[in-house]
């Protein structure tokens, strides 16, 4: 996108008006990485991105040239499209084991004023030109958004959302099927499920379709939130699925759905399953979790030795009904913005640049799975770690009984003289 001029006006004290809150922009770009190559000199803008991105085998992260027909289909349907690679060392018992793997994050298509039926539509309408492009790219593995197939009403409280909730093999699956058939592409999905064996109870679940269509399984969000707008616990309960790794056609994969990103220990039991690659299928936005964002999803491809693949929605959606936070501040009938910044982690501590933070995106990366043993082999995480010593201290830390572990100062609590 080129800079919004815009963004050049000055408000009365002669101070330049931040259009990041009004568009979504980072001051008129789409991206940090945008805003960064168009103003920084060639050579200070390598070193910069050399320190935020990291090296992958010791250059920077090499980006995939797409044909120009897929350029077009991009366009032709205003997405971002960005596609790179990371490579692993070359093995001499082993050969490379290279999957192309995707990320969609899109806004919603229609006012949430919408009968709902056709907002669900509008929204199948809407990905579906981005999955096959996708799939006609030979991406092996593509991750949605979290609940993508609704708006993302859980701040509002109102039950009448509930009605999205679908069964794990529904209509938004079905859809999906005949993607993941037709393309020979495992999709993840994550819904708001209807547990209709089970008292129609709702969970946030991802759905793992399988490259011949097939479901493969299911995992429900082990962690709630209870930040902010985030009411999702009005609406479903924490998953009672544990971390499953599933084995698809192209590897190991888990899924850590949206607010377990910043629960350490869920990252690392998806490792300890084996995953080769944790989607995170997320929402949230700018003013509550932006900051984090770049950093959670990295360091837990640093300590866990796989590939992250982060998806956040992308938009501001408007609800019919205002609401409050609970905290003083005027009632308002919006989350605020979902910033997309959809991006991939790497085990050796590389990252791609993100998708936009205003703009439905597909973002695409061949990665070399040999990767996740290499860095394994390289650091020894797996071996330096202490878990007998961990598995002691939470052992204690669930008895009522347990105390800190704290060895005081003598003298902190004598008297001077
Ligand atoms: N959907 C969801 O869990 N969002 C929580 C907010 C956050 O984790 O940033």
């Amino acid at each position: 996108m080129e800079k919004n001029q815009e963004v050049e006006t000055k408000n009365g004290e002669g101070v330049e008006e931040s259009k990041s809150l009004k568009d979504g922009s980072i001051c008129g770009y789409e991206s940090l990485h945008s805003l960064l190559s168009a103003n920084l000199k060639p050579e200070i803008f390598q070193e910069v991105s050399r320190l935020l991105l990291g090296l992958n085998c010791g250059r920077a992260i090499d980006t995939i040239v797409l044909p120009e027909s897929t350029k077009a289909l991009s366009s032709e349907h205003d997405f971002d499209l960005q596609a790179f690679c990371f490579h692993a060392d070359k093995e001499l018992l082993r050969a490379p084991r290279v999957v192309r793997v995707g990320l969609i994050q899109n806004s919603i298509s229609l006012p949430t004023t919408a009968p709902f039926l056709d907002q669900k539509r509008a929204i199948f309408q809407k990905l579906k030109p981005i999955i096959e492009v996708a799939g006609s790219s030979g991406v092996n593995i593509v991750c949605l958004q979290e609940a993508w197939m609704m708006p993302f009403a859980f701040c509002t409280r109102e039950k009448r959302w509930c009605e999205f909730a679908e069964p794990v093999d529904g209509e938004s699956t079905r859809f999906l099927q005949d993607l993941a058939l037709k393309f020979n592409m495992v999709i993840i999905s994550s819904i708001l499920e209807r547990d209709v064996n089970h008292g129609e109870t709702l969970w946030n679940t991802a759905v793992i379709i399988g490259n011949h269509g097939n479901i493969i399984g299911k995992h429900r969000k082990n962690h709630i939130p209870r930040v902010g707008d985030f009411n999702e616990s009005t609406y479903y309960m924490e998953g009672n699925t544990g971390h499953p790794v599933f084995e698809t056609a192209y590897g190991k994969i888990g899924v850590n759905i949206c607010y377990g990103r910043h629960h350490p220990l869920n990252w690392l039991a998806f490792g300890l399953n084996g995953a080769e690659i944790v989607f995170n299928p997320s929402a949230t936005v700018g003013e509550l979790s932006e900051p984090m964002w770049p950093i959670e999803a990295r360091n837990a491809a640093i300590a866990n030795s796989y590939f992250v693949g982060s998806i956040n929605r992308v938009g501001t959606e408007i609800f019919p009904n205002p609401f409050t936070s609970g905290d003083g501040k005027p009632q308002h009938a919006d989350f605020g913005h979902f910033y997309g910044s959809s991006h991939f982690s790497a085990p050796d501590a590389s990252c791609t640049p993100s998708l936009s933070r205003n703009r439905d995106g597909l973002l695409i990366s061949d990665m070399d799975l040999n990767l996740c043993r290499q860095l394994k082999d390289k650091w020894g995480f797996r071996m330096t770690a202490r878990y007998e010593v961990y598995a002691e201290l939470l052992a204690n830390y669930l008895k009522p009984d347990f105390k800190p572990q704290v060895i005081s100062d003598p003298l902190l609590h004598k008297k001077t003289l």
